[in-house]
Order: structure tokens, then sequence, then C-alpha cells
């Protein structure tokens, strides 16, 4: 895995940990962040995204981002980190690339503007101006079932040109627009919707974000591994037991699963920011149940 930061060519394949953000009577719990990021370090992930929709970044502050961030970095020194972006307000979120600028990120993951539902062209020069601030590559992450849109394929071409556009996490239900780019090889494609992973590598992929990946994690990054080795029938084997924890993991809005679980490893408070909001008990047994029957932590 190279450094995306310090490469000209920068590599973002492999497993991505888009990271929860531990609360505890409402503040971020750096210490159970950083205890997180350190122990998944260990487990041959390629690196974190921090402030993404797992991490409620939307409902965090901008002083507490850059913590979030600082703590991920003291904690996992090694291992590269993106940062996602949020909100619409274009000239905001440029001061604020500018400001990441000098973080030593290894890229931005940049989603549509939300809401807004903003025309194709319109989304060009969103992209397009985000990647003429930045100083590091941006990953588009097109996701239209939060966004309100999605980005064409059309666009995403388009987009490719830019020099520091370079790879897409896909939550795009499209695999017909997954493919073109996978087949067009200008941006990296990275699965972002966790249940899309195994397809998505074996045609071509270069990878993953994925939120359920905070548990058994090293059999994501084994799946991965033997994909890229070509070893199909073994990567199946790894990824199909992985199939219920994935499940278990989108049975409620993300992160609650997964803080539910993670809390129930004595790894974090079970707490969200409002309006975001925890498994109610009754669906949070029968979550607990499933991944008792996982054998790997
Ligand atoms: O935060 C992320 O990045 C991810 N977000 C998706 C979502 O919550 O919609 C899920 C994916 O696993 C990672």
């Amino acid at each position: 895995m190279q450094d995306a930061h310090h490469s000209p060519s920068p590599d973002f394949s492999g497993l991505w940990i888009p990271l929860v953000t531990p609360f505890r009577d409402h503040a971020v719990d750096h210490a159970a962040l950083a205890a997180l990021a350190e122990k998944l370090a260990a487990t041959g992930i390629a690196g974190f995204v921090v402030c993404g929709s797992t991490g409620e970044a939307a409902a965090l502050d901008e002083d507490e981002q850059m913590a979030v961030l600082a703590t991920v970095a003291a904690a996992a020194p090694s291992l590269p980190r993106i940062m996602g972006l949020s909100g619409y307000h274009l000239g905001k979120t440029l001061a604020w690339v500018r400001k990441l600028s000098g973080c030593g990120l290894a890229g931005l993951l940049v989603p549509a503007p939300s809401y807004i539902r903003p025309s194709q062209a319109g989304l060009e020069e969103w992209f397009g101006a985000i990647a003429d601030a930045s100083a590091v590559p941006l990953l588009v992450y097109d996701i239209p079932y939060r966004t309100g849109v999605a980005i064409e394929r059309e666009t995403l071409l388009a987009l490719a040109a830019h020099p520091r556009i370079r790879g897409i996490k896909d939550c795009g239900g499209d695999m017909a627009k997954t493919r073109a780019l996978i087949a067009d090889g200008r941006l990296q494609v990275l699965a972002g919707e966790d249940a899309q992973l195994f397809a998505t590598v074996a045609e071509g992929g270069a990878g993953a974000i994925a939120a359920s990946a905070h548990l058994q994690t090293e059999r994501f990054v084994k799946v991965l591994r033997l994909l890229e080795e070509g070893r199909l029938a073994e990567a199946r084997a790894e990824w199909q037991p992985l199939l219920p924890l994935i499940e278990a993991m989108f049975s409620d809005a993300n992160p609650g699963p997964l803080k539910a679980a993670l809390a129930a490893r004595g790894l974090m408070q079970d707490e969200l920011r409002p309006p975001m909001t925890r498994v109610p008990p009754e669906r949070r047994q029968r979550l607990l149940d499933t991944l008792q029957g996982l054998s790997r932590p």
C-alpha cells in the first residue's frame, strides 16, 4: 500500500475504515477513539476515513472534527487518513478545504451537496471547485439515497479528467455505472455499500470503505487480499459468513447498530448525537445475537 499523500500517483486500494466517533456524556470520547484506531491499525487495513457519514460528522463542529482527526493521527500515525466533507455552502466548504490542506491527509471524501438536488453541470462545478482548492486528491462520494442526487456516469467520467479527482466511493447502486468507471480506469472504484464489496472488487474495483468492517476486520482484509490474488473460491468462503454481519449493521440507520455492537464489546458508550438514535432494545438484542454467531472478533 503506497502512502496516498506522499505518492505522486495516490493509491486508495484496500480496506478503509470509516471510523465511528465515540461519545460520552455528549462530548467526543477521545480515549475510546484512540483505542479503537490503535486496535484497527493492527489488522492490515489501508487506512481510515475520518468524519464520514459513519463518523456522524454532520453533528460535529469544525473544532471537534479537527480534534477527532488529531486523535486518529496520533493513535495510528503510520496509516493514511481521508477526511470526509459535508454541507452545501461552497464558500464555506472551500475555506474548510484550505484549512485542511496542512493536516497531512491522504485525501478528501466529498459527497454531492445534500438536499438541494443540483443539476449535473452544478455537480461538475462543485467537485471541480473543491478539487482546484484542495492540496490533496479527492474521492467523489456518490450516495444518492443520502444526498438526494445521483452523480451520473458522464459527470463522473468528466470529473475523472481533473488531476486531483482520483477515486470514487461508490454507493450509487448502479452496477452498470460501476463497471463503466472500472473499465475507464482513471478513477479507483471503492465499494461504499458494504454488501457490494465482493462484487465490486471481483469486477476490478480497488477496494472498499466499509463501516461493518469495524468488526471482523481481518476477515474483510483477507477477502480483499484473496480477490486481488484471484483466489475466488477462497475469497467467497471468507465472504459469505460476513453477510449476516453486514445485514445486521444496516438493520437500523448507520452507525446505530455498529455503535451498539462496539459498546457491547466494551469499546465505547452506545451513544449517538441527536437526531441519530440508539438501536431500540428489542432490535438491539437480535443484533447482538446475530453477532454472537460469528466466530472471530
Ligand atoms: O461513513 C462512511 O463512509 C460509510 N457510510 C455509508 C453510510 O452510512 O451510508 C456506509 C459505508 O459502510 C461507509
